[in-house]
């Protein structure tokens, strides 16, 4: 029996598309990739300079989905192949970028470029050759919220007004500039003014994301296993590996920041609305995070450290934590967003889209997912003997 057609929100038939998403071979891509090969029927040219992540859904050619994803291993800075693909697709996402904060401060250039002006020339093919476009920017836009100014025992930083952040209505709060960690947040902001102003211009049909601490399996790498040793990926992986190597975890400045986590597959059903809903998606801004899974990132350690202990058998760390200055963790020029609780309002109107996966159960999953893994090449690495020189 044929399956039943599926529908959009507004109980339309969902037609097949082929969508050219670049950046399809990071952590969120290989998410959304997986997503469309299993329950959707949509073609996807996958664009990025490295597959590793989405090796599993090219090979082998007797995959169900072999003939709906094909790879493309292009540097979008320059080739000439960009546009093509973009003209052979129906929807592009884009999802390149530096995105680790250790690069923010100490790749300010190469920051700059990659969140900006490597993302002009997807903005004009798609603009100029009338296709959608689904834009990733950051929660980071906001910055710093407005209640971070006011005094730590003001009553007024209780008020969500001073701290709840909406799309439409939120100031975009950065340090001075010598605080290069705002380099990456200040690329994002004017790509996202400028696709705006390409839809209130010359009719771009749009869609931009601010994803609020997506976390979840193939999130970055592991320093020295899968990627550079003196790397410094995000905090999730960061405390994967200090907990994989029984370190402590290091926390930035007292770990006092806050934010909110939310799962991966939660998120990508919310990016899969976005695709299949353009007429509820165009034109729109969405906060797409978790706003009850809120933690300082000293609780997120504490967490993280008893779900590592239960997933592995071993005992919780003797010394669990210690405390770094943010200067000789991350260099000059850090800064940090002080709390991040997304407004939901218009997810919910548009998309009637809500997480589901609390804080505890989208660690554990992901701790399982870790261990099983890297532990043991983790405990070879520890083995080997250092290479004379
Ligand atoms: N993960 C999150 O929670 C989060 C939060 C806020 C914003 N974002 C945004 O979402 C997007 C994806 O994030 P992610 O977490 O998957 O990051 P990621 O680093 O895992 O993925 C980005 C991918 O883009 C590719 N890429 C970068 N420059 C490229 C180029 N010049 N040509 C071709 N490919 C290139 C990289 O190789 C990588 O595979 C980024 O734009 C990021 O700023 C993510
Ligand atoms: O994921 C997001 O929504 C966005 O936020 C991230 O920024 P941030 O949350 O500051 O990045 P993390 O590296 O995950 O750090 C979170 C917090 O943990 C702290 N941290 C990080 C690593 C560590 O070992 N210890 C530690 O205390 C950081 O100082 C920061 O306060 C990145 O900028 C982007 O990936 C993205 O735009």
């Amino acid at each position: 029996m044929a399956s039943p057609a599926r529908v959009d929100l507004d109980g339309n038939p969902i037609k097949p598309i082929t969508i050219c998403m670049i950046g399809a071979g990071g952590f969120i891509g290989s998410h959304l990739c997986e997503k469309l090969m299993a329950e959707t029927p949509h073609k996807v040219l996958a664009v990025d300079v490295y597959n590793d992540k989405i090796k599993h859904l090219l090979e082998p050619a007797s995959l169900p989905w072999a003939d709906r994803i094909q790879f493309y291993r292009i540097n979008i800075k320059h080739d000439s192949r960009l546009e093509g693909l973009i003209k052979m697709a129906d929807l592009t996402i884009n999802l390149a970028a530096i995105c680790t904060p250790a690069d923010y401060n100490t790749r300010p250039l190469d920051t700059i470029y990659s969140n900006f002006i490597d993302a002009l020339p997807v903005v004009k093919y798609c603009s100029e050759n009338n296709k959608r476009l689904i834009h990733f920017s950051t929660c980071e836009v906001y910055g710093k919220t407005i209640g971070s100014f006011l005094p730590k025992e003001h009553p007024l930083r209780n008020d969500p007004n001073f701290y709840v952040l909406k799309e439409d209505a939120s100031p975009c709060i950065f340090g001075p500039i010598e605080k290069q960690r705002w380099s990456y947040a200040c690329a994002k902001q004017l790509i996202e003014r400028l696709i705006y102003a390409e839809g209130a211009e010359n009719g771009l049909e749009f869609t931009i994301v601010r994803p609020f601490n997506w976390i979840g399996p193939r999130m970055d790498f592991i320093p020295g296993i899968d990627g550079p040793s003196e790397g410094v990926p995000r905090v999730l992986a960061c405390f994967s590996n200090n907990l994989l190597r029984c370190e402590p975890l290091k926390l930035v400045d007292g770990g006092q920041s806050q934010r909110t986590f939310v799962y991966i597959k939660d998120a990508i059903e919310a990016v899969l609305l976005m695709i299949e809903n353009p007429a509820r998606a165009n034109g729109q801004i969405f906060n797409v995070g978790n706003p009850n899974n809120e933690v300082t990132v000293r609780q997120l350690a504490e967490m993280m450290t008893e779900i590592y202990s239960k997933v592995s058998g071993e005992p919780p760390l003797e010394v669990p934590s210690i405390d770094v200055s943010s200067k000789e963790f991350y260099g000059e020029g850090y800064d940090d967003s002080d709390k991040r609780i997304p407004d939901m309002t218009i997810i919910n109107k548009q998309l009637g889209w809500n997480p589901k996966t609390s804080l505890w159960d989208l660690l554990d999953s992901t701790l399982t997912y870790q261990h099983r893994t890297y532990a043991e090449a983790i405990k070879q690495a520890i083995a080997k003997p250092v290479a004379s020189s």
